[in-house]
This record gives C-alpha cells, structure tokens and sequence, in this order.
C-alpha cells in the first residue's frame, strides 16, 4: 500500500494532518501532543474511506445518484440522500480494511473495550464547519460487528440531504468528498460538559463552565439545563455558580448507542463540580487557549477523579477585543493575504465584491464580502446585507468601522490595498478582531441556536457602577440591541448617518422648501432611540459632517473643496453659518422636547470657544426652546475647549463629553482617517492626557457632568485611567459595554480598597 495508512493512532496525528484525519481528528491529535488528557484513539483516514469506495464499486452508482438531482426538489432530495446513505451503509466492507480496523481496535480494546465513532470531516470538503454536525457520532460501541457498523454509519452521514444540497450549491464534486472516523476509547462519565476559556461574547479572562450528569451529549445537545461555573483566571478562583435542577441524564446502555433516563431526585439539584474541579477544568482550559493562541470552546468528561478533554475548537462569537494577542492560529499564518486594523470583531468568509462607486451596490448580494476603499452613508443599505467589510483607508473611527461595530459586522479598515489585490468572486475569511485576511475559508465555528453557547451569551447580570456606563449610536436600528447591554443611557447619537442615509443634503431640503419632510425623517430616527431608553439620558449630537461627505448627495453639487475637511467646515461652525440647516435639527428637537421627551440632551460638536456655546443657546432661545430647562452641553474635541473649560461651565454648559477621536487628532496632529499615520495615533499621548485631566477636574469643581464618547472610551486601559482620574461616566461603542463595564467596576472597588487600606498603612 502506498501514501496515507488507512490507520493512524492519535500519537501520530498533528494540526496539519486534515485531509487524513479530518478537523475533529487534528485537533485531537494536536492536543494529545501538549499533554492534555484526551482519550487514547485512532482514526480510520479518508483514504481508507475513499479505497472503500473504490473497492465497492460505489463510487459510479452515487455519482449517478447525486449528479444531475435537482437539489431544489425537497422531496427528489431526500429520496436520493436516503438511497446514497443506504448504499453505503450496506456495502461489505473489504477484508483488508475490516482487518486493520479489527487490529486497531484490539489494541485500543487493551485499555477499554467500549469506545466512541465519531465523524471527523475534512476542511477541503465542507467548508464550512456548520456543516460539521451533519455527521454523525455513535457512542457506546461494544465489539469489532458493532464498531464496523459505527464507522459505516458515519461514512454514510457525508451523504445527508443537507450536506448534499450545501455540495451541490458551492459547487463541490460529490466525487471528491471526503470523512474520516475517529475510533476513541469512551469516556463513561459521571459528569460532564463544556467550557469556555474566555467569556464566549466579551472575552473577559472568565472561564464559563457547563456541566452536567452523564454523558456530555445531554449538555451539547440542550436537552437539560447544566450547572453554570464562572472562574475568574485572574482571582483564580469560581466567581459565580448556578446549580440547575439536572432531570434526565444521557448514558452509554448496553453494545451500542446512548440512553436518556431521569436523574433521581436526591441528584437533580446537587452540584456537579466542585471548586477543585473547576479550577483544574479551567486549568486545561488555559493551557488549550495558549497553544493555539486564541479562545477556546472545549468539551470535558469526568470519571472519578480523573479528567478528560474530548474536543478543543476556537470561539469565534466573542464580540470585544480578544483576550489573547498571539498571532497564530484559525488558519494557517501563510494564508493571510492582507492585513489592516481589526475594526469591528468577528470572523467570517464568502466571495469578495469589490465596489468602486455607489452606483454599484446594487450588485451586493446577501452573504458577500465588500471590499471598498472607504465607505459612505450611501453604502449603509448594502453594508446591511454583507458578511464582512474591508476597506482600504481609514482607522477605528472612520464611518466604516462606526456603522460595521453597529451592525455586528466583521470588519477590517486601512488595509491600504485591499481593492487592488483581491479580485471579484475571490472567497477569502475575514477577522475583524486581529485585522487579517485569509485566502479562502478558515474553519470557523457557527453557533447552534438554542445550544449551551448561546445560553451563556446572554449570562452575567449586570453590574452596577458609580460611574455611568452609557453607549454611543448612530443608526436608529441598532437601538434596540443598544438598550439591551443595559446602559445607563446614551452618551453619543450621531445623527449624521440619519441624515446622510437620507442621501439629500440639509440644503436641498430647504431649497426644495422640504423642510418638514427633513424634520420629520430626524425626529422619527431620534424617536426611536428614546424610546428604546425611557427615563434615561439621550445626548443627541447636532450635525457633524465634514464637506467630502456631502459632496456625493443630491444637492451637494456646491460643497466647497476643502483642502483638509477635518479642519474645514464641520460641527458648530458650519451650523452657526448656516442658521436654517440650524435651524430645521432646533426645530426637531423642540418637539421631541414639546412631546415629553425630558431625557433629550443636545451636544454641540467642535465648540472651540465659549461665545459658540452661547450663540447655540440663544439661537435655541429664539425658537421657543426653554434654554434653562433642558441640557445643552459641549464636546471637548479641540484642544482649545479643554483649556477653556472653566469659561464654558460659567456659560451654562450642563455638560461636557471627550471626543476623543477629534481631540487626539487635533492634540497630535494625526489626521485620524490617514493610514500613513495611523500608527502614530496615540490616545493616552501625555498630551492628551494632560488635557483631559485639567478638564475633568474642572468639571468636577464646577458640578458638570463629564463624559467620553470618543473610541477611546471603549478602551479598557483608557477607561481605567479615566476613572482614576474622576470622569462621572463613559459611553461606549454597543459591542465593548460588557468589557467596560467590568472594567469601571474594578476600578472603582480597587479606589474604594485603596482607600480603605490606606489608614492601616498597607
Ligand atoms: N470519547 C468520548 N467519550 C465520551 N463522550 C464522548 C466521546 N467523544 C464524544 N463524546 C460526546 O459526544 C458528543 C458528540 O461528539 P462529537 O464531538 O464527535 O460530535 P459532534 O459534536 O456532533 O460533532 P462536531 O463537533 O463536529 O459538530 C460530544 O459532545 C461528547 O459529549
Ligand atoms: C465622537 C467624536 O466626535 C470624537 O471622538 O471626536
Ligand atoms: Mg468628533
């Protein structure tokens, strides 16, 4: 025989070996090799399956079979899965075959006799990894009869209907397919379960812990409600535990296959793990994590007191940025074609879109990858629809990476040429939280609704902070999910995307004398964000386009060209120019006040000096606005509002907010939105900080709220100093708010230790 064994042992087996043994049989094999305790195994290799094929006969009679089926036809489909199963389920496997696997299984019997079969698909074949539990897993094989029938079954499960018409739709040859089988000694367990090696949503350093009685298949499957541990790696200890009332329980009965029985009373409501074994199971967990260098979602088995891990995959639905910095891993580190910063998380594949101009997107389609050299308001409707988004200029406040983290959009920007080298139809994978680019797909995990992963994505119960948590949004849709997190209000409404989304400018509404359709389009989409946050502040920010934005809508044929936009005719200025574009958002507001909307507040962009305010003021005096009786503040996003902040609190500001992007720009001269300088952006600058701290002190002294709704104020490390330093509350980008959330708790109780410690001298 030549090439590939039709037998390889776990020993043998490392990461790369996929087209042998299959994803779930590398990185089995991969994970003996670190020393984690994963149940002896080998694996009957996808060249033995094919040489099954091909020594059958079978390989014409399914070719016939799926060849020209009309996948479309529900029916035909099922009819032609079942044959093909059928076909392969029944053939006689060949001697030699049954021999080696007869050997193997001798061997492995030595340290057990009852084992598991488990489907291992190769990446190649099934591209997408939601397709993985297609397959099949038989637990609880006793004897060489049954074994055989295991791994034919799980030959056969390749032929499902779904996996069929999946082939049949991304254009792969049913000839070429491929699986392995993993034969594992079966671990009966006591207990058992999974386990997160970083928080699945957040990726705070909290390992999550779910287990049950039995077999783990009772927690995987969602047909009972597990015990739920939370450890702390950095307290390394549990933090957090709920006991659930455990009523049936998955067992291995008799040669072959798994029973579900009730669990007696006195054992529903016990605990399942104890601390120890919390701490040892997260133990694993972080070693996993520090191998492949990102988090992992694993699977465990207890016997006594020993511990085995049966599965070790990455988490790709965390939302914040990464616990882990390594740069290997989801992929082979020569597939990545193209790198630019990770702007919004996530990880997804399909087939590139290149889009030069707005007339196109009319041409993306559902589940596309749109490449773009920036994008614009215009493009919102299409961002909505694709999987991820890469650009080639821009940083983590362009509007791309603002409207992407809204949408849950993956997300790359600043790539510089990602619209020069890949090519339409192109399939590439896309992380938006380490900013790479992958030829082809990387195997990915996709969640199963209704699975423990995605009972614990909405877990931990909020914590309560002295420090407001707020959260910044721009697009009326996103509200909802905004309100979700729980936030104490919202520090930042963008209203640009309201208005540029309506694709006319301000101007051509006045012009076209269309002004009540222009208030009525702002007031519908600021209404709505109140209404997601009754009886909490909503800090609504008037216009802050610069002119290049305009330009593209009807009636921005006259924008002026401006050297550099960032410094041009933008925020309060423009606005104070322009007394009816002014005019049409006061008359908005006024009667979202005149409503009942008391939790309006009006922010005004780019104030640079005092008399702005004032002017703002009184330009909403005049238009009926009861000035004393609602809040009017200010961003502090020039240097020159920071220095002045005393004389804008004796102006009658209720309040002030960080714009940190325009500030660190306009503090450091970076502009923020040019790649070439982009890694001398710097938002803890000495600079920066130091204007900062005067402002909030100032603030403070004054009895003015203070805030941040710049990116920075979704930066853990940022935010921590700014609590130090006595900021009153922070708002956040909707994906970071667990993450700075916890972020202000700690800091706040190590103040209050701090404190307490202080007199005692320790
Ligand atoms: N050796 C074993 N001993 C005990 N239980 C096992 C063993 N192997 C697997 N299991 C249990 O069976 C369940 C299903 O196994 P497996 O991981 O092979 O299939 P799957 O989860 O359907 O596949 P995929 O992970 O590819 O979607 C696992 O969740 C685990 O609880
Ligand atoms: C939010 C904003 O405007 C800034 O950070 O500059
Ligand atoms: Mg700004």
């Amino acid at each position: 025989m030549t090439g590939v064994p039709d037998i390889l042992w776990l020993e043998e087996i490392r990461k790369e070996d996929i087209p042998s043994v299959g994803g779930k049989g590398a990185s089995l094999g991969e994970m003996a090799s670190i020393g984690l305790p994963v149940p002896p195994a080998f694996v009957v290799t996808s060249q033995a399956f094919r040489r099954f094929l091909v020594q059958t006969g079978l390989e014409k009679p399914l070719f016939e079979l799926l060849e020209s089926l009309d996948v479309d036809d529900n029916d035909l489909l099922e009819s032609a899965a079942q044959k093909a199963k059928d076909l392969v389920h029944k053939a006689k496997m060949p001697d030699d075959i049954k021999s080696e696997i007869s050997i193997a299984y001798e061997k492995l019997s030595r340290t057990g006799e009852i084992v598991a079969a488990r489907s291992s698909a190769t990446a190649e074949d099934l591209p997408d990894a939601s397709f993985a539990g297609q397959q099949e897993t038989v637990l609880n094989i006793r004897g060489i009869e049954n074994l055989l029938n295991g791994i034919q079954t799980c030959w056969a499960s390749l032929y499902g209907a779904r996996a069929i018409y999946y082939r049949s739709k991304q254009g792969f040859d049913h000839h070429i397919v491929n699986i392995a089988v993993v034969v594992q000694q079966l671990i009966n367990s006591e207990k058992a379960g999974v386990l997160f090696t970083s928080h699945p949503v957040t990726g705070e350093s909290l390992t999550i812990i779910e287990g049950s009685w039995g077999l783990g298949e009772a927690v995987v499957s969602g047909a009972v409600s597990p015990d739920n541990y939370v450890f702390d790696r950095r307290l390394e200890r549990t933090t957090d535990r709920l006991i659930s009332p455990k009523i049936i329980e998955i067992v291995a009965d008799g040669n072959y296959g798994t029973i579900t029985r009730d669990v007696e009373k006195s054992r529903q409501e016990m605990q399942v793990l104890s601390d120890d074994e919390v701490k040892r199971l997260a133990t694993y967990g972080i070693v996993s994590e520090e191998h492949y260098g990102i988090p992992q979602d694993m699977e465990w088995a207890i016997v006594g007191d020993k511990i085995f891990i049966l599965q070790s995959r990455p988490i790709t639905t965390i939302k914040g940025v990464g616990a882990v910095k390594k740069e290997n891993n989801t992929g082979s580190a020569d597939a990545v074609i193209l790198q630019g910063q990770g702007a919004s998380p996530g990880i997804a594949s399909g087939p590139v879109i290149i889009i030069d101009d707005v007339k196109d997107i009319g041409k993306v389609k559902e589940g596309d990858i749109m490449i773009t050299r920036m994008t614009n308001p215009d493009m919102v409707p299409a961002m909505r629809k694709v999987a991820a988004i890469v650009t080639d200029e821009g940083g983590m406040t362009c509007h791309a990476a603002i409207v992407s983290r809204e949408l849950g959009t993956p997300a790359v920007v600043g790539t510089r040429k990602a619209t020069q080298i890949l090519k339409d139809g192109q399939v590439i994978t896309v992380d938006g939280e380490k900013g790479l680019i992958y030829e082809g797909v990387i195997a990915q995990q996709v969640p199963v609704v209704g699975s423990a992963q995605v009972q614990i994505a909405s877990a931990p119960a909020k914590i309560i902070t002295a420090t407001s948590v707020k959260v910044n949004v721009s697009m009326p849709e996103a509200a909802q999910r905004a309100a979700a997190t729980g936030a104490d209000g919202v520090g930042l409404l963008r209203i640009e995307h309201l208005i540029l989304g309506l694709n006319k400018t301000p101007n051509w509404y006045i012009q076209n004398h269309r002004e009540e359709e222009f208030i009525s389009e702002l007031m519908n989409g600021i209404k709505v964000v109140l209404d997601s946050f009754p009886g909490k502040p909503v800090w609504v920010r008037t216009l802050d386009a610069p002119t290049d934005e305009f330009r593209n809508m009807q009636g921005g044929e006259n924008e002026p060209i401006e050297h550099n936009p960032m410094l041009g005719w933008r925020g309060i200025r423009r606005d104070l120019q322009s007394p009816a574009q002014f005019k049409l958002q006061i008359d908005t507001f006024k009667r979202l006040w005149d409503l009942g909307y008391d939790n309006l507040g009006i922010m005004f962009p780019m104030v640079s000096h005092p008399r702005e305010f004032i002017k703002a003021k009184e330009l909403f005096r005049q238009a009926g606005v009861d000035v004393e009786n609602v809040d009017l503040g200010i961003m502090i996003e020039i240097p020159a509002s920071a220095v002045l902040v005393d004389d804008f609190i004796k102006a009658g500001i209720k309040f002030a907010s960080f714009g940190t992007n325009d500030l660190i720009q306009y503090t450091i001269a970076i502009d923020r939105n040019n790649e070439n300088v982009t890694d001398m952006y710097w938002p803890k600058h000495p600079a920066v900080l130091a204007l900062i701290d005067q402002a909030i002190q100032a603030c403070r002294k004054g009895g003015v709220e203070v805030s941040i709704c710049g990116q920075a104020g979704s930066e853990p490390d940022m935010v921590t100093w700014l609590v130090e330093h006595g900021i009153t509350s922070v708002s956040s980008n909707i994906d970071a708010i667990p993450k700075i959330r916890e972020t202000v708790a700690r800091t706040e109780q190590r103040i209050i230790l701090d404190a307490a410690r202080r007199p005692y001298g320790c």
